[in-house]
């Protein structure tokens, strides 16, 4: 594919964004769907690839599901209605998918085979394989199961205690979806707090979970009801317009339907350490998940210093924050951050080579990076290295970039965000 020239030369950014659906919660709003029993109805679901992946997925283990636009409805057989499946899963490039679809097949007695694309291959297995083999399940692949392809035969489990070695809710998840079909209570104990989505989901479902601080249990063998999901929308979507209106002079923007679970708002909370202008108006709470609305303005930035609890809390923002930082004033330094090293691509390397052929001032350090602001940046081509958020974060780069910029590979983001460029093309205001 030919590279793609960018948006270049704006004036300002000025207009109202509906944020698509969250990814985390359109995944599991399917899986949940397919392992409870009767329909399941999912409201503005995202038709990201990753999600696309995920219902594939839970097709090829029998289960019927309808998917028009953003509108899903899940025939919901009941986690003993999965039924072997005859081909591969092909996961794609999704992390959430694999790990949580192997906390479902743990469970279950049957055997299959999962795979994905060249960056799924080259991601961490073993921190899921461990917990579920010790609960029963017998999982090999490639490595000693520290790779794809794996297989998975699901087997009688037993609760466990376990303490997480890193802050993953996918581990989480996976832990806790193998928990309900195991005998006796699964904990969960997390270094960090972590998305708690899978938690809020169990009880839309009907089930019960109890959360104390970072330790999480659920009781195997709950049933588990169909319902309806209204997806909010995703704050890890919406990031990139936070960032772009708060750096793009004259700027005004509205996000409408953002997503505000306490456990994902680390960005808004880094965006006002930093001094940008936002004014949030949150939604009466209709579903399990809280959401609303973010204005956001140009707002002169200084450089902060991100480490600790809050990590988790903007993991998959942190491509954009350190966009953000080469424009703010002083020095940004983030932390704790190793996990950058796992994700679609090592993101603290893909972010510093990127940024840096724009001009930026940007280093890596063991656990993250140190941006000096301040920085204008140029013209050049870049590479989204498949990575959908590293492409995005390079898209938002080009509007304040003096000269042309060309995108390598920027079909990753039809990953999370398919009309991405869509919205960011209506906000643009040209002299
Ligand atoms: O549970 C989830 O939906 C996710 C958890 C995070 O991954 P880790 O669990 O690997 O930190 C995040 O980076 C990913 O985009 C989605
Ligand atoms: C890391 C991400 O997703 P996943 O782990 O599901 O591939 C992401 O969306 O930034």
């Amino acid at each position: 594919m030919e590279a793609k020239k960018l948006i270049t030369n704006i004036t300002s950014l000025s207009g109202t964004i509906n944020v698509p659906g969250d990814k985390s919660i359109s995944h599991r709003a399917v899986m949940f769907g397919s392992i409870a029993t009767g329909r399941t109805t999912v409201e503005n679901f995202l038709p990201g690839e990753d999600c696309l992946s995920t219902i594939s997925c839970f097709q090829k283990l029998g289960v019927r599901i309808r998917q028009e636009g953003t509108s899903v409805t899940v025939e919901g057989p009941g986690i003993e209605g999965l039924q072997e499946p005859k081909e591969i899963l092909d996961v794609g490039n999704s992390g959430t998918t694999i790990r949580l679809l192997m906390g479902i097949l743990a469970g279950r007695p049957f055997h299959s085979i999962l795979a994905g694309d060249e960056s799924i291959a080259k991601r961490p297995m073993t921190r899921v394989v461990r917990p579920l083999a010790e609960m029963g399940a017998t999982i090999d692949g490639r490595m000693g199961g520290e790779y794809t392809p794996l297989s998975i035969k699901g087997g009688a489990l037993k609760g466990i205690g376990y303490t997480l070695p890193v802050a993953s809710a996918q581990v989480k998840s996976a832990i806790l979806l193998a928990g309900l079909q195991s005998d006796g209570i699964t904990t969960v104990v997390e270094p960090e707090k972590t998305r708690d989505h899978t938690e809020r989901m169990i009880r839309m479902f009907g089930g019960r979970v109890e959360a104390d601080g970072k330790s999480v249990s659920v009781e195997g063998g709950q049933k588990l009801t169909g319902t309806h999901v209204l997806v909010p929308g995703d704050i890890s979507s919406a990031a990139f317009f936070l960032a772009a209106a708060s750096i793009v002079p004259d700027s005004t923007v509205v996000l409408q339907n953002v997503g505000l679970n306490p456990t994902r708002t680390g960005i808004i909370d880094v965006l006002g350490m930093m001094g940008a202008d936002m004014d949030i108006c949150g939604q009466p709470e209709s579903s399990s998940e809280p959401s609303g609305s973010i204005t956001v303005k140009t707002a002169g930035l200084r450089g902060t210093v991100i480490e600790g609890g809050l990590i988790p809390r903007l993991i998959d923002e942190i491509p954009i924050i350190a966009l953000i930082a080469t424009q703010a004033e002083g020095r940004t330094v983030i932390k704790d951050a190793k996990e950058l090293k796992v994700k679609e691509t090592n993101r603290i390397d893909t972010v510093v080579t990127e940024l840096r052929k724009l001009g930026a001032d940007i280093e890596a350090s063991e656990d993250g990076m140190v941006i000096h602001g301040g920085t204008p940046l140029h013209g050049g081509t870049v590479s989204s290295h498949g990575d959908h958020r590293i492409g995005m974060m390079l898209a938002i780069a080009a509007l304040i970039s003096k000269g042309e910029v060309y995108l390598e590979d920027s079909e990753a983001i039809n990953v999370s965000y398919p009309t991405f460029f869509e919205h960011l093309q209506s906000l643009t205001v040209h002299d």
